[in-house]
């Protein structure tokens, strides 16, 4: 951001133009979220860089529009442009102080302290600060990102405001969408400021990108509409290969998660003795009973099943790793492969990088943090920076890579990344994974029946499962979301968006 800024400045913008004009953004679109006279006592904190100076022309902004400004700004001394604005801002009668409290029952804090330029931890008295405003009930705007997190990695920098909103300027900063970051950031909005895109190619280049998932690209690449001359082997054929007598649900919902995908054909394997209880609830699949172990697990594939005539095969929900010779059988196979659950621990078994450097098709491993670091031992740091892990995980192993967790990033091996913003806790319960497995390998699918390609469903996969989550916890609460439930929703909540043009 600074390299595109020093480029935008050189080729002639003032910087103080510049300012006024990110600030004028910033300033209308906190007075429609907080108008008067609802909200009337502001206060305003200040830092000594830019994102303070930011922060003052807010300042002045509310000022002239009738609202009650106070300011609190520890440090005295500031970058020429802040020092400026402060003069003017104290000019006009705005109380400024170097203490916090005086700012503590105001109904609305704009956040400028720090923003891309923290470069060491915050202590002392800002970082009492802070805590003190944590504590604190009204709403706080971050000008940019809250201050104290780590602009690229969210990570909390000796401590950070907690905001319910932060208006991040011009280009999305990648901490925000760390897992770490996500108890400060509250609602992410971005405010454009124009930036020329030729000077973001000559910054960032085409290499390694990364990429939020929106609705809009998740849509564009489901299989709709369906062509009218189609037949259901024509819209794909999924082999699910899951359960054990163990985890017999695990089997059921990965089902039904591919079911919702509107897969044309679905063949479900399962331990045989779980064959009846998969035939009654899942009536439109065809479920095969496979040879099983004393333990319940699937032995075996069934010696008819022919592979080949498959256009996927999800395999390892509810497996357990008594079914590591099944999870060896598919990953041998020539065709596309996505291995979730136990299939993942299987896989770390055999050896990870290893045994996917002998297969040429396309593989999806879908692990959550604790099947990741059994996966990929040597790639540290994933729980502080996922996006750097996936990317890592997927070039090595030449796999595609979703790191399931708050806001679960995909890593392709070609290095791009892309993240899903938007999503719910109320995922966080048993079987959500098995549902999002389903669903992605039903997408997977349909794509190699239509011959398009996969790598894109995987985000539409992701986005899709957590969007019916948030429309269920609308109406059910954050503890209304059951998989079966989710599974429901996945089936409701597409019409929404496709009729809102999303
Ligand atoms: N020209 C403009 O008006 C624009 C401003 N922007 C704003 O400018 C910000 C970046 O401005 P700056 O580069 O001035 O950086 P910051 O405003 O983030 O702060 C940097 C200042 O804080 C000091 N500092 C860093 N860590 C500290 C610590 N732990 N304790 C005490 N002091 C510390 C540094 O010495 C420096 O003076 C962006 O985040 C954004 O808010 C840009 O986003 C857009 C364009
Ligand atoms: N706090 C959270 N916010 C959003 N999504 C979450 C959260 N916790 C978990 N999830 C999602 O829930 C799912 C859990 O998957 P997984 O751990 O495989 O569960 P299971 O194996 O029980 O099905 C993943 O899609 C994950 O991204
Ligand atoms: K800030």
């Amino acid at each position: 951001m600074s390299a595109i800024e020093e480029r935008i400045f050189a080729a002639g913008m003032p910087v103080a133009a510049l300012m006024e004009k990110v600030a004028q953004a910033i300033f209308k679109r906190l007075f429609a979220l907080y108008p008067r006279p609802g909200v009337q006592r502001v206060g305003v904190l200040v830092g000594p860089g830019h994102n303070g100076g930011d922060a003052l022309v807010v300042a002045r902004e509310l000022h002239f529009a009738g609202y009650e400004v106070l300011i609190y700004r520890p440090l005295s001394k500031s970058k020429e442009l802040t020092q400026q604005h402060g003069e003017y801002v104290a000019s006009l009668g705005v109380k400024f102080f170097d203490q916090i409290e005086p700012l503590l029952d105001c109904d609305l804090i704009v956040d400028g302290l720090f923003g891309f330029g923290l470069e060491r931890s915050i202590s002392g008295e800002i970082a009492q600060g802070i805590d003190r405003l944590n504590e604190q009930s009204q709403s706080v705007i971050s000008i940019d990102l809250p201050s104290g997190l780590h602009t690229d990695t969210g990570a909390v920098l000796g401590t950070a405001i907690q905001a319910n909103h932060t208006f991040c300027l011009g280009l999305w900063k990648l901490g925000l969408f760390h897992d770490q970051a996500l108890a400060y950031v509250g609602k992410a909005e971005l405010i454009d400021f124009d930036i020329p895109l030729a000077d973001i190619q000559a910054v960032l280049g085409d290499r390694n990108p990364i990429h939020r998932i929106t609705s809009t690209v998740a849509l564009a690449h489901l299989p709709l509409p369906r062509p009218q001359l189609t037949h259901k082997y024509k819209e794909g054929h999924l082999l699910a290969i899951c359960g054990s007598q163990r985890y017999m649900g695990a089997a059921l919902l990965c089902g039904l998660g591919a079911k919702a995908s509107g897969v044309g054909m679905l063949t479900i394997a399962v331990p045989k003795s779980l064959k009846p209880y998969m035939s009654q609830q899942l009536a439109d699949a065809l479920v095969l009973g496979c040879p099983e172990t004393a333990s319940g697990a699937i032995a075996q594939l069934p010696d008819s099943i022919d592979l080949s005539s498959f256009g996927a095969i999800a395999c390892g929900c509810g497996l357990t790793l008594d079914a590591m010779a099944v999870v060896q059988a598919v990953l041998e196979s020539d065709r596309p492969l996505i291995l979730d659950a136990d299939g993942l621990n299987a896989l770390a078994q055999l050896g990870t990088i290893p045994t996917l450097c002998q297969r040429q098709a396309f593989t999806l491993l879908t692990p959550h943090p604790g099947e990741f670091k059994r996966l990929f031992p040597e790639v540290e740091g994933e729980a502080e920076d996922g996006v750097r892990a996936v990317r890592r995980a997927s070039e090595q192993s030449g796999a595609v890579v979703m790191l399931k967790q708050a806001r679960t990033a995909i890593g392709y091996p070609d290095g791009s990344v892309w993240i899903n913003p938007e999503s719910t806790p109320a995922l966080a319960r048993g079987g959500s994974g098995d549902v999002l497995t389903g669903l992605s390998s039903g997408l997977i699918a349909q794509a190699i029946a239509r011959k398009i390609p996969l790598e894109p469903l995987v985000q539409t996969a992701v986005w899709w499962h957590a969007q019916s989550a948030i429309s269920a916890a609308t109406v059910r609460t954050e503890l209304g979301v059951d998989a079966v439930t989710l599974s429901e929703y996945l089936l409701t909540v597409l019409p929404q968006f496709l009729r809102s043009g999303n």
